[in-house]
């Protein structure tokens, strides 16, 4: 007999950060150039309370409950010098495996996810531009990915939506729209098979590449994970940040 006081040796230990069943490893996509910024450099390398966007993304990767086992940092490869000056600069000792981007994100994300050993596990895909990600929102991803397969972070529009027709415009139910944001988590040979497909033009992100092959789940996402986009996302970003000190 079992009573509330004695827990059944049968039952399993819950899982938690500590103890993942799979595991774990990130791409970090930083291999764009930043042009709706119009920075005098890539935006990844801009600064948010001293320190460049990308470090404070790659700290949040590194963070020890997460148990992320191999980090990938995806860069153009006329920045690797840049990046590994700016390590140099703010004495980085995250062990991470610096990869050349492509073209595009997805070529960026292939790129990364040829640089996993692996033969199998669960990977993270996250923009190196979202540098506010906490540790619980990767974790609900990681840990929904363990069951799904395919896990995207998403939130609920604030504002109202209208999708544009030939004459004027209608509004969208937005209770039934998401916003979507990384990281996306995926089983790492589900993932390896989608990015074996061609490249299309509707292709915006992860979910958008293997949602052919495997339903996409979604978990929820923070409205404080911005993607520094244009100069605007810079300042909130800094208030966030300043606020989590
Ligand atoms: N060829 C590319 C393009 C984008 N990214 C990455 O994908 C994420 C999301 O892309 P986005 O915000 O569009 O970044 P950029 O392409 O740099 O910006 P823009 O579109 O304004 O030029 C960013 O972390 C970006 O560095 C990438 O790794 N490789
Ligand atoms: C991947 C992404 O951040 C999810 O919201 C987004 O799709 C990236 O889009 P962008 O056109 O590269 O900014």
């Amino acid at each position: 007999m079992n009573d509330s006081k004695t827990p059944s040796p049968q039952v399993p230990k819950p899982l938690s950060s500590q103890d993942p069943k799979t595991p774990r490893y990130t791409i970090l996509v930083a291999g764009g150039s930043g042009t709706r910024m119009g920075a005098d450099r890539p935006k990844q390398f801009l600064e948010l309370l001293g320190e460049p966007v990308l470090l404070h993304t790659l700290r949040r990767f590194a963070e020890a409950a997460l148990r992320v086992e191999q980090l990938v940092v995806v860069l153009p490869a006329e920045q690797f010098g840049v990046w590994s000056e700016l390590c140099a600069q703010h004495q980085v000792q995250i062990s991470h495996q610096v990869v050349a981007g492509g073209a595009s994100r997805w070529a960026s994300v292939r790129n990364g996810l040829a640089a996993l050993a692996a033969p199998d596990g669960l990977v993270a895909v996250h923009d190196g531009v979202r540098p506010l990600a906490s540790a619980a929102l990767i974790e609900r991803a990681f840990a929904a990915a363990e069951t799904h397969k395919a896990v995207v972070v998403a939130v609920t529009p604030k504002d109202s939506v209208r999708n544009l027709a030939q004459r004027g415009s209608y509004a969208l139910n937005r209770a039934r729209l998401r916003l979507v944001q990384t990281p996306q988590c995926f089983d790492l040979d589900l993932l390896r098979r989608a990015y074996q497909l061609p490249e299309l033009p509707s292709f915006t992100d992860d979910a958008s590449v293997v949602e052919d092959i495997c339903p996409i789940h979604i978990v929820e996402g923070d409205y404080r994970n911005l993607k520094i986009t244009t100069p605007e996302d810079l300042v909130v970003a800094e208030a966030l940040l300043r606020q989590e000190r």
